[in-house]
């Protein structure tokens, strides 16, 4: 009986395999891997391809309800502040000695190399690396959230989770996993959306004030940024829009990544381009060595209590992290 229904699954799962090959979904050459439904969420964008694997249920094949992209996009009605007075003029790979080089902005030098890698030495408020107006090359050290994905990722279904990640080869502590990448939108004009579940605030800017409970993340450290941010004094900051990156409809392999209370990545606020804090750029590293097969997670960093529907009325999601510190809803 068992065996009957075991043969059933897999008829099932050729059968959709069937259509989504008809469709154009996945690619033509029979899978080796029972539940991969499609080898590569990014279609080539990515340099590392990303499957996907479904050993759960028959819910959609592919999470396909989005358009995948590997940079930022801007909604038409934001701004960008002006990139004229960021940049270095290092030429080559001549950064590490140039004192006038951007990574000269961050107090202490972000990075340390490890063989072929680069990693984070700490979470920082901010990190400022080189751009598109510098003079340096790719491979100046100085541009190391610009690397893209550099490990093996996979996207897969979760029993109570919907969709998450999960890597297949090892990262070690302070590694670049990936920027979270959508379409750069004002906050106000998201507060009516019926839904939240893939908007990411960028807190920059609150996390360096200690606004709302969070705290700065190199207390003692001088803030490097200082004299940038006084380029508009804080009240003039203070009352600009905020932004946050929309990962519904365009986005990239960030948008399945589920939180955790007790999570092994952290979000990085990156400058690369400008000074404008309230736009950084949102990147993610681990927080700890992560072994294969391990899900990738982040704290979302809700406090409790903070959303309400359209209603005014408080919305609360319950948590399936699992850690043994969970706080049991992620809002
Ligand atoms: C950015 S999406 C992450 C990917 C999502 N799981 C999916 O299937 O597309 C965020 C949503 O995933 C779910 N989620 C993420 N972390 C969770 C957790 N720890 N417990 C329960 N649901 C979680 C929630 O529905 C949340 O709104």
């Amino acid at each position: 009986m068992s065996e009957l229904k075991g043969c059933d699954n897999l008829i099932k799962k050729l059968r959709r395999v069937a259509i989504n090959v008809a469709e154009g979904q996945i690619s033509r050459a029979p899978s080796i891997h029972p539940f991969l439904i499609c080898r590569d969420l990014s279609y080539g964008l990515e340099a590392i391809p990303i499957p996907v694997t479904n050993e759960i249920d028959d819910s959609p094949i592919t999470p396909i309800d989005f358009t995948y992209i590997t940079s930022i996009q801007v909604a038409k009605n934001v701004k960008v502040p002006s990139s004229d007075d960021y940049g270095c003029q290092c030429k080559g790979n001549s950064c590490r000695i140039n004192k006038t080089c951007c990574f000269r902005l961050n107090n202490m030098y972000p990075y340390v190399r490890r063989g072929n890698c680069s990693r984070l030495v700490g979470a920082r408020d901010i990190v400022f690396e080189c751009g598109p107006r510098c003079g340096c090359g790719p491979d100046c050290g100085s541009r190391v959230s610009q690397k893209g994905l550099q490990y093996q990722l996979e996207v897969y279904r979760t029993s109570n989770k919907g969709w998450a990640v999960r890597t297949r080869n090892f990262i070690p502590i302070g590694a670049l996993v990936c920027e979270v990448v959508g379409v750069l939108k004002r906050t106000e004009d998201l507060e009516n959306a019926s839904h939240n579940d893939y908007i990411i605030e960028i807190d920059c800017w609150e996390t360096i004030k200690e606004i709302g409970g969070r705290k700065k993340r190199l207390p003692d450290e001088p803030l490097p940024a200082k004299i940038f941010l006084g380029q508009k004094d804080d009240e003039t900051t203070k009352n600009e829009p905020e932004f946050c990156i929309d990962c519904s409809s365009f986005g990239n392999v960030a948008r399945f990544i589920n939180h955790s209370c007790d999570p092994n990545l952290f979000v990085q606020c990156v400058l690369n381009s400008h000074y404008g804090v309230k736009q950084a750029r949102l990147v993610l590293f681990a927080g700890r060595n992560i072994r294969p097969k391990q899900e990738l997670t982040y704290d979302y960093g809700y406090r409790l209590d903070s959303v309400v529907d359209a209603d005014g009325k408080i919305k609360q999601l319950p948590c399936y992290c699992g850690e043994a510190t969970c706080r049991k809803r992620l809002y």
